[in-house]
């Protein structure tokens, strides 16, 4: 399973890239072919601008006859037509491809959020938010501005310089060999300069994600109380700026190689009517107005040129940001992890058989759970205990299916689970999550049809309803970035209630109650128990030595099962780890 971001940022192109672009492309094949030939008619109108300077000077000027001011008139107006065409070609060009550029990104972005929400546990445990976000936002913008623009400007750049060729030839092909003689040199800076932009792009792509990171991860409730009590906002603040001035740095470097090839591109610029002048004069025959539209075509010629330098820089940057996408798609989602709330509920009898479970593949450390074996019959109470780093936490895992034992297996009611089984088995868990919301919307995410009623009647469950009532808009009060805006115990006791609502054959409570102050710990733990009719309830808490409702003890000791059984019968063996720890909490002799 690949389950660490890679840092695509440091791999090497990776082969077909290119080629899995172009089929993502494909269904778009119609409207790209009308974008090519939107801008093949741009190129050529403009191309034909210089042409009818041309027959300015040379007809309606100083022709033969003197001026000829009707058709001085009737090329004005071929002119205007001819922008006013360029004008709607380019509307359309860009309607078109800001069209397609949209369907794929949208495309993307929705199967890379998709893709991201069934990767396993592990990869968001090893991946830091930021990174995750880059990709998201900053990686596949950089892919809809490729799409957008950088495409038709390489499209217009290679046709526009073809054009712009093939008018010269037209007009005079000494002329043209001389107008063309630099641009061997042009392409070779261009491509030199344009590798140089592509490092410092890439680095700064780096830099900008690195960035995100930091504002993700240090720029959140948890991080900034942490720093502020540790007096380390600034240093914070310091490792911000560091990267924003390294980042600043790229910037003017970045921006230095860019005017560095402009101010190549002009000495070019002015160079080239030169050669042409004197290919010229080296020439018979080239009338003033020749060598009016060639002034005017070089720099139709030269402009395309920088213009693909710009592409193939930007092209390689989109080229880096489709392979970060693609790294993410192609990563291994967690099987199963799209499960569905399920219809067929047993009675919640738990088995796990021989179950070991390793975090990384090829650990040589211990396992974090090593040969265990559990039976829970359906609709028993469980007190699952031990020390600190034991494996309980790691069992209600196993437990809610939220991961597949790496050897063994563990059953509800006969059947294997390795995934979330919605419905059968809910988990609730220190840590909360509560999305931005109101109360009522975070208890209806397990049961989006639960009467107002039901909510209530949870809450009140949980002991939280008073609390809820209390507050200005009851149930549809807002529970702030991820329930900022309630205390520990309150976030736990709406989590509590949203669990419950869940209603699964087997709730597993992972140090759920930690944060309420014992005496409330022991109304609600009692309280579940209580309603509990027939749910096989699992509790894993450090502080069971007021639970007396339990019926059974699991007490883990380095991933193993130390003890096991009936919660009286561990209880009456006084040198056993419960019944010491019982005593100890409980002040008993
Ligand atoms: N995501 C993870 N990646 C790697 N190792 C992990 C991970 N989570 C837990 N572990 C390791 O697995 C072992 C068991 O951890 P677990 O969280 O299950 O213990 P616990 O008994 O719940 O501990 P506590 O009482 O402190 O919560 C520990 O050694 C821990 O360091």
């Amino acid at each position: 399973m690949h389950d660490r971001p890679p840092s695509a940022a440091e791999q090497p192109p990776a082969p077909g890239t290119w080629r899995r672009v172009v089929r993502l492309f494909m269904p778009h094949r119609l409207a790209i072919c009308f974008v090519v030939l939107l801008v093949v008619a741009y190129s050529a109108l403009n191309a034909a601008v210089p042409l009818l300077t041309q027959l300015v000077f040379d007809r309606a000027l100083f022709g033969a006859g003197g001026p000829d001011l009707p058709l001085l008139a009737l090329i004005a107006g071929l002119a205007a037509a001819t922008a006013c065409a360029v004008g709607v070609v380019d509307l359309g060009q860009t309607w078109v491809s800001a069209r397609v550029a949209q369907h794929v990104v949208h495309a993307l972005r929705v199967e890379l959020f998709g893709r991201l929400q069934h990767m396993s546990l592990a990869f968001f445990a090893a991946t830091r938010g930021g990174e995750i976000q880059s990709r998201l936002a900053n990686d596949t913008a950089q892919i809809e501005h490729a799409v957008k623009d950088t495409l038709p400007s390489t499209l217009s750049g290679v046709i526009g310089f073809v054009a712009a060729a093939g008018a010269m030839v037209a007009l005079s092909p000494p002329l043209a060999g001389a107008a063309l003689l630099l641009s061997p040199i042009v392409v070779w800076v261009a491509s030199r300069s344009g590798r140089a932009l592509k490092n410092l792009s890439e680095v700064s792509q780096r830099s900008r994600a690195q960035l995100s990171a930091i504002v993700a991860e240090r720029l959140c409730l948890g991080a900034v109380v942490l720093a502020r009590v540790h007096g380390r906002s600034a240093d914070e603040a310091g490792r911000f700026t560091a990267e924003s001035l390294r980042l600043s740095r790229l910037g003017v470097r970045s921006g230095l190689v860019a005017q560095g090839v402009l101010s190549a591109g002009h000495v070019f610029f002015v160079l080239t009517p030169y050669l042409v002048f004197v290919a010229a004069g080296l020439s018979d025959g080239i009338t003033p107005g020749t060598l009016v539209a060639f002034t005017v075509l070089q720099a139709r010629l030269y402009q395309p040129l920088w213009q693909l330098l710009h592409v193939s820089t930007e092209f390689r940057s989109a080229q880096g940001a489709f392979e970060r996408v693609f790294d993410y798609l192609d990563m291994q989602p967690e099987p199963g992890s799209d499960a569905r709330p399920d219809s067929t509920l047993g009675p919640g009898a738990l088995t796990v058989h021989e179950a070991t479970f390793r975090y990384a593949a090829g650990e040589r450390d211990r396992p974090a759970l090593d040969g265990v074996n559990l039976t829970l019959p359906a609709g028993s109470t469980t007190l699952v205990v031990g020390p600190s780093g034991s494996g309980k936490t790691t069992l209600g895992h196993l437990l809610a299916g939220l991961h597949a034992p790496t050897e063994g297996s563990v059953r509800i009611d006969g059947a294997k689970i390795g995934r979330p089984s919605p419905g059968r088995v809910c988990i609730a868990t220190q840590e909360p999550f509560l999305f931005q919301g109101s109360i009522a919307d975070n208890l209806r995410y397990a049961a989006p049809d639960a009467t107002a009623d039901d909510l209530m009647r949870a809450c009140r469950l949980t002991r939280v309803h008073e609390r809820i009532m209390a507050l200005p808009d009851g149930y549809d009060s807002l529970v702030g970035e991820r329930g900022a805006l309630l205390s520990g115990g309150e976030r736990q006791r709406v989590a509590l209630a949203r669990a419950l609502l869940a209603d699964a054959s087997v709730l597993v409570l992972d140090e759920a109650t930690s944060a309420l102050d014992p005496m409330t710990e022991l109304e609600v733990v009692e309280a579940i128990l209580a309603e509990r009719a027939g749910r096989t309830t699992v509790m894993i808490t450090h502080r069971f030595g007021a639970l007396d409702s339990f019926d059974t003890v699991v007490a883990l000791d380095e991933g193993r099962v130390a003890e096991h059984g009936d919660r009286l019968d561990l209880l009456g063996d006084r040198h056993g780890w419960y019944a010491r720890m019982v005593r100890a909490q409980t002040g008993a002799a």
